[in-house]
């Protein structure tokens, strides 16, 4: 299909380490400036190559900052190869109409697997031990060390992956209780808890699965450390926001907490030769992981083929089905007419400016698409005109006031 401009000339930038599965979809549909960096980008490399980008494509570490993606004039989505999207300024991307998409289940499993992993090993006592046989040391010893059978997991956050915690730990024996803001259906024989402070008095476990939101931001401080019961254990794979990381360490020094598992910190290194600090580390009880709840082979090569796929599809054909931040509009193809884009802020009187450059032109509409939210307006308009046509119209389009984006696919 021709573009606007020439697939060739569409710049995709691919940060983070991202799976090649992303850079093959790409190339397969097509795109051949399709670059591929295997960390973060520090903030002033970030800028100067967003100005040059159409597509770009992140994990957690790029915080993509109002001030960023207003400098990137070129650039028509994001991709967030991953499920989170908090890294991304989503109501700034939608004022300057730039859909942004994600992989909302592509890693929940891997997530799943390693929580109900760590819930067993902490329960044993695991990384203590392991830490003192590397160090000579043998305390062969049944002290601290439980069954997971019939213990209770808390799980806060209730969603895809909870959900997922839920089923494999009741696979084990283990009593599931949740707690989640939404009216949830409980999978199996899982319960709701009368409160999050009711879950964490009750738990044995409480594993997190919250997003980033300002209501999650340090959810679990002391005062909540101090209700969980004596003895028990705290896993985190959600966002390094949700726990304060000093009071764990805290309730972990004093006993209170037997043990816990994290894997998302309120500072993380940028790549992978970045220096790592927390107040967590030489805790024996404690597992310490880089941010790996989503990292398995499989999810990654998943995530590649799905949010390129997704990105692909808006490139190509305008489709912004399951954006994250934007109206979605789900369209056919248009094999027979030109399809024109315009993104526009939602103002009284737009649609009918958008019309009358389709009547002044003496064109006909094939078929119209048009979606809003109370911010913005996205109109997809099929016509039978011809290239020289249809790049007049997207000129007179993007010079309604209160335009955002246009674009062009022929
Ligand atoms: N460690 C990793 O590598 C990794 C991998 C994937 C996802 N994550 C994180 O896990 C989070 C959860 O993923 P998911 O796919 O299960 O998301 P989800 O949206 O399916 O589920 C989140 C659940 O949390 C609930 N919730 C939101 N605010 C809440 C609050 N204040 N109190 C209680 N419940 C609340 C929601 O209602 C929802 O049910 C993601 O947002 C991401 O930040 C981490
Ligand atoms: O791959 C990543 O960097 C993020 C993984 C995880 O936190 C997610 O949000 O999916």
């Amino acid at each position: 299909m021709k573009t606007s401009f020439p697939k060739q000339d569409i710049r995709v930038l691919l940060l983070e380490g991202i799976s090649r599965s992303a850079v093959e979809t790409f190339r397969q549909a097509g795109y051949s400036q399709v670059e591929l960096h295997p960390k973060a980008l520090p903030e002033a490399e970030l800028k100067a190559r967003l100005a040059e980008a159409h597509i770009v494509g992140i994990r957690s570490r790029t915080q993509l900052t109002p001030a960023l993606l207003e400098q990137a004039r070129r650039l028509i989505a994001v991709g967030c190869f991953c499920i989170g999207t908090n890294q991304v300024d989503l109501a700034a991307a939608r004022r300057l109409g730039v859909p942004v998409f994600n992989a909302p289940y592509s890693n929940t499993r891997s997530v799943a697997e390693l929580v109900v992993a760590e819930a067993i090993m902490l329960l044993r006592g695991i990384p203590q031990k392991n830490v003192l046989c590397h160090r000579g040391g043998w305390t062969k010893s049944a002290e601290g060390s439980y069954e997971a059978r019939g213990k209770v997991l808390g799980i806060v956050g209730y969603g895809h992956i909870g959900t997922q915690v839920g089923v494999l730990a009741e696979s084990l024996g283990m009593r599931v209780l949740f707690h989640d803001i939404e009216a949830k259906l409980a999978l199996g024989n899982a319960r709701a808890a009368a409160s999050l402070d009711d879950l964490l008095e009750c738990a044995d476990v409480v594993t997190l699965h919250v997003p980033d939101t300002p209501a999650t931001r340090m959810m679990i401080g002391a005062e909540q450390l101090a209700r969980m019961r004596q003895g028990a254990l705290l896993i985190n794979a959600s966002r390094g926001t949700v726990v304060d990381i000093d009071a764990l360490a805290a309730a972990l020094l004093r006993g209170h907490l037997a043990g816990a598992a994290v894997d998302v910190f309120p500072i993380e290194p940028k790549g992978n030769d970045d220096r790592f600090a927390s107040p967590l580390v030489g805790m024996d009880n404690v597992i310490l992981t880089p941010h790996i709840g989503g990292s398995t082979l499989e999810a990654q090569e998943n995530i590649g083929i799905e949010v390129a796929s997704k990105l692909v599809r808006y490139s190509d054909n305008g489709s912004t089905l399951s954006a994250v931040n934007f109206p979605e509009v789900a369209l056919p193809e248009h094999p027979h007419s030109r399809r024109l884009l315009h993104i526009h802020r939602n103002v009284p009187g737009m649609l009918s400016r958008i019309n009358e450059v389709f009547s002044a032109g003496n064109v006909n509409i094939d078929a119209q698409f048009l979606q809003t939210d109370a911010e913005v307006g996205y109109v997809v308009i099929d016509v039978a005109a011809d290239v020289v046509q249809a790049q007049a119209l997207k000129d007179r389009m993007a010079a309604i006031p209160g335009t955002l984006r246009t674009r062009v696919l022929y």
